[in-house]
Formats: C-alpha cells, sequence, structure tokens
C-alpha cells in the first residue's frame, strides 16, 4: 500500500525554565554565526531526548565543531547531573563552541579536550552512558573499537550521518552484525543517525 509523504508534525522547541530558554536562545544565535557541520534541530532534539531518557552521566562527543550539539545536549545534562567530555582538532572551532557554551550559561556542564580524538578519548577510564561519533567520518570504525569497551551496557553509540555523507561502511558492518549491539537508522531524510545499544 501507497502512502503520502509522511506530514510535519514538528514544532519550535518550547522552553521549561529560563535555564532551557538561555541554551535554545544559543542554539538559533550559533546557527546565524560562524558554525560548520552541525547536526541539525531534529537531530539535536532526539540526542537530548535519549540523554535525558538514559540518565546519562557522562557522554563523549567526537567532532565539537562550533559546539550546537554540545548545546542540544547540555539540555539534558543539566537535568542528569551529567557532563559532557567533548573532543575536537580543530582550535579555531574550539575558540567558537568555548564562546556559544558560555553564553548559554553551560560551560561548567562541558570538558572541552583540544587534539586527535584517537588520542584524547582514549585516555578516559570511566564508563560512557552516551558516546557520539560525529568527527572524520574515515574513523567511525576505529572510535567504535576504542570506545566500546568503555561504554557501560545498557549505554548507547550515537553516529551522526548514517546518510550523507556516505558513511563510513566498516561502521555499518560493525554496528549490524554485532551481537552485543542493536542499531537503528532515523531521521535518514537528513544526515542520518544511527542509535545503537550496548545491550546488558
Ligand atoms: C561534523 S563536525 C562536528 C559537528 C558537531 N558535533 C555539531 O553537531 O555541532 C566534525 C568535527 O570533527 C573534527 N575532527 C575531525 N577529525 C578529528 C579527529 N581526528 N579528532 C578530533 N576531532 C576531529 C573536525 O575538526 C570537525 O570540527
Amino acid at each position: 500500500q501507497r502512502h503520502e509523504p509522511a506530514p510535519n508534525y514538528q514544532k519550535p522547541a518550547v522552553a521549561k525554565d529560563d535555564g532551557e530558554k538561555r541554551i535554545l536562545e544559543a542554539i538559533v544565535a550559533a546557527r546565524e554565526g560562524e558554525h560548520y557541520a552541525n547536526v541539525s534541530e531534529a537531530d539535536g532534539r532526539l540526542m537530548r531526548q535519549l540523554v535525558e531518557a538514559v540518565g546519562a552521566r557522562r557522554v563523549v562527543e567526537l567532532g565539537t565543531s562550533t559546539g550546537e550539539s554540545g548545546l542540544w545536549f547540555s539540555l539534558a545534562l543539566r537535568k542528569t547531573g551529567g557532563k559532557l567530555y567533548t573532543h575536537d582538532i580543530d582550535p579555531g572551532r574550539l575558540a567558537v563552541a568555548r564562546a556559544n557554551f558560555k553564553k548559554a550559561g553551560v560551560e561548567d556542564l562541558i570538558v572541552v579536550v583540544e587534539g586527535d580524538a584517537h588520542e584524547t578519548a582514549v585516555k578516559n577510564t570511566e564508563p560512557i552512558d552516551v558516546l557520539f561519533i560525529d568527527a572524520e567520518k574515515d574513523g567511525y570504525d576505529r572510535y567504535l573499537k576504542e570506545l566500546l569497551p568503555l561504554v557501560r551496557p545498557g549505554g548507547l553509540i550515537l553516529a551522526h550521518n548514517m546518510h550523507y555523507p556516505p558513511p563510513n561502511p566498516r561502521y555499518l558492518e560493525a554496528v549490524t552484525t554485532n551481537p552485543d549491539l542493536d542499531t537503528s537508522f532515523v531521521l535518514m531524510d537528513g544526515p542520518g543517525l544511527g542509535i545503537t545499544i550496548k545491550k546488558r
């Protein structure tokens, strides 16, 4: 049976309190300012929902860019009592990200780490509740190999750009054939997001 294209019921996010309002305003301002390859609003909102739903205390992000995904995560982390550890190799983008976090009033929720995430992120030894992979596409499978042991059972691995730019086939293979993992691909009318649970 054929269906019409899916309707879009989405409306702009509605702030619950002043802190949330300040972050949402900072996201709008960030989009209008200097930015680079950031998540869409639809991606950011879903990621916030997931981080809040799993009650994440430690979110690790590979690929900060100018901090928009970090701002979406901070909406959740101010409620879960958690922190974002975000990694990027580009000092210029990180300077913009830091300014955006400050403007949103969330700099205390976010630890920014500069350098090659293959070297910096593996220094972490604490359990990860949510891992978000959004750095160089060619490295996705290596990031998974390096950090999956630290993702806690019941934790999530989110991977951006599962539709475009074209995803890394080795990553796709890894998250769809490992019996310890279960993966869905969502929001595939946009860049696409992989949601993988590490089974308990
Ligand atoms: C798609 S952007 C991240 C977008 C960001 N997550 C957002 O939605 O706001 C990818 C970022 O990965 C960074 N990157 C690329 N290779 C890297 C590496 N080896 N280590 C750390 N960061 C890297 C780039 O500098 C770039 O800022």
